[in-house]
């Protein structure tokens, strides 16, 4: 299995899924039982998360779902390891209840629906990246620290830049369609030798022009430029240094919300 250095396993999770058959006397003790094997689940290192459902129009019908780091990692690992005792002591009474209990995997047909704006229109569009790249370069190419290392930048530098990130905050592809995606960014990078303070003084001064131009100031916004600014800057610090070999087939990063968009108080 493969792991990184933190000894965390990328293999791809496997989803379980139990359906129940419950009858309605039973089943407030079944989702109380539920709630408490619950938090044994909480404590598995094997178990990534689980989620108990109950069907609406038939309202016996349950499904929980657990998604497993591997099927190895529940059949072998959760069920031989020390949390299994307790969780299949509160779940026990349920166990005839049980009409299906399977192992599935990702089939890569996945998203996200429209009822969550992307960072890209919460942002203000492809307008409001063009206003944010524009005054940063203009911060940049005037800095001590950054100008040098910017001193062939092409004058379209900000629409590109602007571009790139409309499309990691879920925008049109216009990068990718029209400035050779994330290989061609990668490469703008290559043997650049980028410090960390460079690297610091960057995010500051983006975070600067952000304030400038306006954009939006909610923490739940901020909260996912930043991540997403710290993260893409330390990339580029790596990319660009001497030893270090860019996997050319690396996917366009997608970025999103890490908390729901901030909205006005109801009422
Ligand atoms: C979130 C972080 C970053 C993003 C999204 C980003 C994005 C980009 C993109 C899209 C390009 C290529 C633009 C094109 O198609 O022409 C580029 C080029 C470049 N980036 Fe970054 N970058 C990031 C961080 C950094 C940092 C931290 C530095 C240095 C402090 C840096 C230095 C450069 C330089 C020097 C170029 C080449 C500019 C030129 O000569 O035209 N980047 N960057």
């Amino acid at each position: 299995m493969p792991e990184t250095a933190g000894g965390w396993s990328t293999d791809p999770v496997i989803v379980e899924y139990l359906r129940y058959r419950i009858p309605e006397p039973s089943a407030a003790a079944f989702e109380a039982a539920y709630r408490r094997a619950g938090a044994v689940l909480a404590t598995a290192p094997e178990c990534v998360d689980y989620e108990l459902t109950r069907c609406v129009d038939d309202p016996a019908q349950y499904i929980l779902r657990i998604r497993w780091r591997s099927a190895e990692d529940h059949l072998g690992g959760f069920r031989n390891g020390p949390a299994f005792a307790a969780f299949f002591a509160e779940i026990k009474p349920y166990v005839d209840a049980i009409v299906e209990m399977r192992h599935y995997v990702a089939t890569g047909v996945e998203g996200r629906g429209g009822a969550v704006p992307t960072l890209y229109e919460w942002a203000g569009g492809a307008a409001a990246f063009e206003r944010l790249f524009t005054a940063f370069y203009q911060r940049v190419r005037e800095d001590a620290e950054l100008s040098e290392l910017f001193r062939a930048m092409d004058p379209e530098h900000p629409r590109h830049v602007a571009a790139w990130l409309g499309e990691v905050f879920g925008g049109p592809a216009a990068y990718s369609t029209q400035r050779g995606g994330h290989p061609h960014m990668v490469g703008m990078h290559v043997g650049k030798g980028i410090t960390e303070r460079q690297r610091r003084r960057w995010v500051e001064l983006l975070q600067d022009a952000a304030d400038e131009t306006g954009l939006p100031a909610d923490p739940e916004f901020r909260a996912a430029f930043t991540g997403y600014v710290e993260w893409g800057s330390r990339m580029a610090v790596l990319l660009s240094q001497p030893d270090t070999r860019p996997d050319p087939d690396a996917p366009m990063p997608a970025w999103t919300w890490a908390l729901p968009p901030w909205q006005p108080p109801a009422g």
